[in-house]
């Protein structure tokens, strides 16, 4: 009874079914790609088996390569212990072969044993050494490793870093990237493959060899055994990397819906707004989505890998049809069919997992081509570092009818502007939200290059600067400027980090933002891990988090300070005192660009620009544009204005 109102209880509750599906709702669009990652190249989806086969080489001389640029001593190792395994085999079955040899000679039992002794001494030798020497590979490997998955992931990191902000914003190389981060992962199994790989190799060369040494036809049923696994597995790997690249993005959203169920920045409307539950559901759906998808590769592969066991059961049922033809007609013995037996019992059992390993290889290895395209895609959007020195802070920044668009916009962000900032000025960019401001900033920094027109620093294009020595110049206290989840000290310090943790210039800067009165209240003070989510980190509130964005600031001691909404957190005073101390850094030489959406801190500036629709509509003294009739800087002055009014 209890169980059947439980059951009507829910069902009155049950929240309504979706209307549309999660991704629609969510993130307007479905995130599944019909067409795989059909816009770049898929050489490696277009393969054959064969062509595959051939590009094992490649394969493996890539990863050994990765693996040579990280420890030479542990390569050479585990190329000598695979080699050693794989002659260790060879020597084996000829041993094994001799003992056959030796047992059905026509002698009394006893003395055909004590002849096959020796021989059987060095199989048992044979095996001890491919023990020892398996295991000696092994832990070289293990050592290669984590070492192979850190330079894999260096080399994808370090050009990444350095590429133009616009090419980490443009969602085409977002995605490569993302598929890239899987290719550190997969150069690391890589390694391990790659030894599999070479070890069934040599495994199955020496069974081969032998194979061919006891009877020329038996090799090319090996072959045949071959083919029908070889193909299943590429097709099998092929539709996985096409169906990882279609659901990449459901992937990614789906873990991005799991993080934000339990973050700590969420609970409260999580809580309050009951998002919770709504995204539970949301997050459900998009499972099932992808549960749907994974069994239908499950059924897929099964029926491929029941094909392909077929065709190879069929060749091995045929290579022991021929094998008892070589014995019946005479034309082999009786011991070197036994052998034959065995060597293609061992060379399947490697086939298949020859077959297994390489499968596996070419599809980790469509990560790892996507990590080196991610690497090549990020060289070519490199922020160039061929340009002229900027050397002493600027005297003149100067923007000559400069026009940028983002590249998923139609219309420009910032539209034929023309200003120019000496140093010692403070100028201050107005407009309603969404005018440009936050673009025309990041193009002062270097961060943007224009569309149209140029930017000038003393008189040189950016574009012929070194922009790291102009970056050099750069301080930048962002709208959404980051809350490192780091301690108080590196909060500081990552203004400048390669000056390094000099106690006095942190003290200074802290003193300087007022983030001291916020450090001395901390449980380890400087040393207090300033991330919430980990055991001893305490949580700042936005205000408190500003004053450590000025105390960078300061401590970056660049001379073109660009402050974007720099006290918008700030309690009343604080702000006050805020301003009061960028307008020092006017006084002490520096170029200083403010930001804000208040009237009253824009004041002081020399020169007020108002930004209208990326357009610059007005600009003068804050006297000069109150003064003028319509102005829209008088109208936003005086509606704040009017606030205080009685
Ligand atoms: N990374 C981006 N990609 C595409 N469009 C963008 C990007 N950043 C800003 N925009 C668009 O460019 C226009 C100008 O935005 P910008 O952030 O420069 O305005 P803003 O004046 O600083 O606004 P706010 O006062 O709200 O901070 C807006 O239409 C915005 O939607």
């Amino acid at each position: 009874m209890s169980g059947l109102l439980g059951r009507i209880r829910r069902k009155a509750t049950a929240p309504p079914a979706a209307p549309r599906t999660a991704d629609d709702e969510l993130f307007g669009g479905r995130r599944v790609l019909d067409r795989g990652f059909a816009r770049h190249e898929q050489a490696g989806l277009q393969m054959s088996f064969l062509a595959m086969a051939r590009r094992i080489p490649h394969l493996v001389a890539r990863t050994a390569g990765l693996a040579w640029s990280v420890d030479r001593t542990a390569l050479c190792t585990v190329a000598a212990a695979e080699a050693g395994q794989g002659l260790g085999a060879a020597f084996g079955l000829l041993a094994t072969n001799r003992v056959l040899v030796r047992l059905f000679a026509a002698a009394p039992t006893a003395q055909r044993v004590e002849a096959a002794l020796p021989s059987l001494a060095w199989v048992a030798a044979a095996s001890a050494l491919v023990a020892v020497l398996r295991e000696i590979s092994k832990a070289a490997t293990g050592r290669l490793e984590p070492k192979v998955e850190r330079a894999a992931a260096v080399q994808l990191l370090r050009p990444v870093i350095g590429a133009e902000l616009a090419a980490i914003e443009d969602p085409e190389f977002r995605r490569l990237l993302d598929s890239a981060q899987y290719g550190t992962d997969a150069a690391r199994r890589m390694v391990h493959l790659n030894v599999a790989v070479v070890n069934a190799l040599i495994s199955l060369a020496s069974a081969a060899g032998v194979l061919a040494v006891l009877h020329p036809v038996l090799l090319p049923m090996l072959v045949l055994i071959a083919l029908p696994k070889g193909c299943g597995a590429v097709r099998s790997a092929r539709r996985r990397y096409r169906s990882i690249q279609a659901w990449l993005e459901h992937l990614r959203k789906r873990h991005q819906l799991a993080g934000l169920l339990i973050e700590q920045h969420t609970a409260t409307e999580i809580r309050v707004h009951a998002v919770g539950p709504y995204l539970l559901r949301h997050f459900e759906a998009m499972s099932q989505e992808g549960e749907d998808e994974q069994a239908r590769l499950a059924r897929a592969e099964a029926a491929t890998g029941l094909a392909a066991g077929a065709g190879s059961g069929i060749a091995t049922a045929a290579t022991f049809v021929v094998l008892g033809v070589l014995l019946t007609t005479g034309m082999i013995p009786l011991a070197v069919a036994g052998t034959a037996v065995i060597a293609i019992r061992t060379s399947t059992l490697q086939l298949g997992s020859f077959v297994g390993q390489v499968n596996q290889l070419y599809e980790e290895s469509l990560f790892y081509t996507d990590l080196e395209r991610a690497v090549v895609r990020a060289v070519e959007r490199a922020i160039p570092r061929d340009g002229s020195d900027v050397g002493k802070p600027p005297d003149e920044i100067r923007l000559e009818n400069v026009t940028f668009t983002y590249p998923d916009r139609s219309a420009p962000a910032v539209d034929d502007v023309s200003l120019t900032v000496r140093r010692g000025q403070i100028i201050a960019l107005v407009g309603e939200n969404g005018s440009g401001k936050t673009t025309l900033s990041k193009l002062l920094a270097g961060l943007y290059m224009p569309d149209k027109g140029r930017i000038t620093w003393d008189g040189t294009d950016i574009t012929d600067l070194d922009r790291s020595s102009l970056f050099a110049h750069v301080t930048l206290i962002a709208q959404d400027f980051m809350r490192w989840p780091f301690t108080a000290r590196t909060n500081i310090l990552v203004g400048r980090p390669d000056v390094g943790p000099d106690p006095g210039r942190i003290d200074r800067a802290a003193a300087y933002a007022e983030a001291d009165a916020v450090i001395a209240e901390l449980p380890k003070g400087l040393d207090t891990l300033l991330d919430r989510n980990y055991s001893e980190g305490v949580n700042l509130s936005g205000g408190q988090w500003q004053h450590f964005a000025l105390a960078r600031a300061k401590f970056r001691e660049g001379s073109v300070i660009i402050a974007d909404e720099p006290t918008a957190a700030l309690d009343a005073r604080s702000e006050i005192a805020a301003f009061a101390r960028i307008r020092e850094l006017a006084a002490d030489g520096c170029t200083v660009i403010l930001i804000s959406h208040r009237m009253a801190s824009c004041r002081h500036a020399d020169t007020i620009y108002v930004l209208h629709h990326g357009r610059l509509a007005e600009q003068g003294t804050h006297a000069a544009l109150l003064a003028r009739p319509g102005s829209l800087y008088a109208s936003y002055y005086n509606l704040q204005a009017d606030q205080f009014a009685p």
